[in-house]
């Protein structure tokens, strides 16, 4: 059943269950007006940790904190009826053991209401897949370009080219296996992706993959855009929302200085109408 024509919230295992249908749309979100604007229309949102760099300016999605999560998740719930919700483990917040993980992910479920959360890793992250899973934590997994591996991966580069490629289908299966419910491909050729999305029992989430992946996924303020401090190649432009913004913003200084804003029907008279 497509997002459009739900009462509610779609759950993990129906977005599982649409592998190989009708591909699965996705966006970020962060706030709550932004949350209304895509509730029903996407099939999940994700809070994801690009909150860091897209609404608070920090050079990577290294310094996002668990609270940060807490609160913009919590912001995005109050926006969605009929979409699923899922956030981001921040950086350091699971890669320690299975108990920090579930601590944690138990902490941004407990918290925010959101049904899954994603987190970033293949095979080395498959353990810990597997312990959230066993004990009521739908998995998202992340893998090819994983951001918060920057200074290790040491660029934000295409991943899984050439000698690459067997590692990342190795990934692939890793966290299918460990029972994720569906995975996010970020920034990986296409043909791999494709080859990765015949290959795994689970949907994929392509975002710079391919469009033969099982959905995709955006940052909303990128394909609106809003966010314009760069352009991955990956992102097409569905709007001009930070031109659109800007060009307001100058019209209002310009009606302040020139004192036609505010206009009568903008003021108030000293006597109510009417009286
Ligand atoms: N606004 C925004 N959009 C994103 O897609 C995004 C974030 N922020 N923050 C978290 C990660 C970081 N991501 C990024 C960040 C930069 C590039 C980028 O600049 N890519 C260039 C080439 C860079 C290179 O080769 O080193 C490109 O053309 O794709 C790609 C993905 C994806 N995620
Ligand atoms: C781009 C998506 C997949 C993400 O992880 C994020 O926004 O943090
Ligand atoms: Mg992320």
């Amino acid at each position: 059943m497509s997002a459009t024509a739900r009462k509610t919230a779609p759950l993990p295992d129906d977005i599982r269950a649409m592998k190989g249908g009708t591909p699965i749309v996705s966006l970020t979100a962060y706030t709550t007006p932004m949350a209304r604007m895509m509730d029903g229309v996407c099939d999940f949102a994700l809070v994801g940790d690009s909150v860091g760099m897209v609404l608070h300016g920090m050079p990577s999605t290294l310094g996002v904190t668990m609270d940060m999560m807490v609160m913009h998740g919590q912001a995005v719930a109050r926006g969605l009826t009929k979409t699923m919700l899922v956030i981001d483990m921040p950086f350091g917040s699971y890669e320690e053991s299975p108990e920090q993980a579930f601590r944690n992910a138990a902490r941004l479920m407990r918290e925010t209401g959101a049904a899954a959360v994603k987190l970033e890793g293949g095979m080395h992250m498959a353990e810990t897949i597997a312990f959230l899973v066993a004990r009521g934590v739908p998995v998202m997994a992340h893998i090819g370009l994983t951001p918060q591996s920057i200074n290790t991966l040491g660029g934000y580069k295409v991943q899984g080219r050439d000698d690459e490629a067997q590692a990342l289908k190795a990934d692939a299966r890793a966290v299918a296996e460990a029972g994720a419910f569906s995975v996010v491909l970020e920034k990986v050729p296409a043909k791999l992706a494709d080859e990765i999305t015949a290959e795994i029992a689970i949907p994929t989430i392509g975002i710079g993959a391919s469009a033969g992946c099982d959905g995709q996924i955006l940052v909303v303020d990128d394909m609106l855009g809003l966010f314009t401090a760069f352009k991955p190649k990956f992102v097409k432009r569905y709007g001009t929302l930070g031109e659109d913004g800007e060009a307001a913003i100058r019209a209002y200084a310009d009606e302040v200085r020139t004192r036609s804003f505010p206009a009568p029907e903008h003021t108030f008279a000293d006597k109510a109408p009417g009286k």
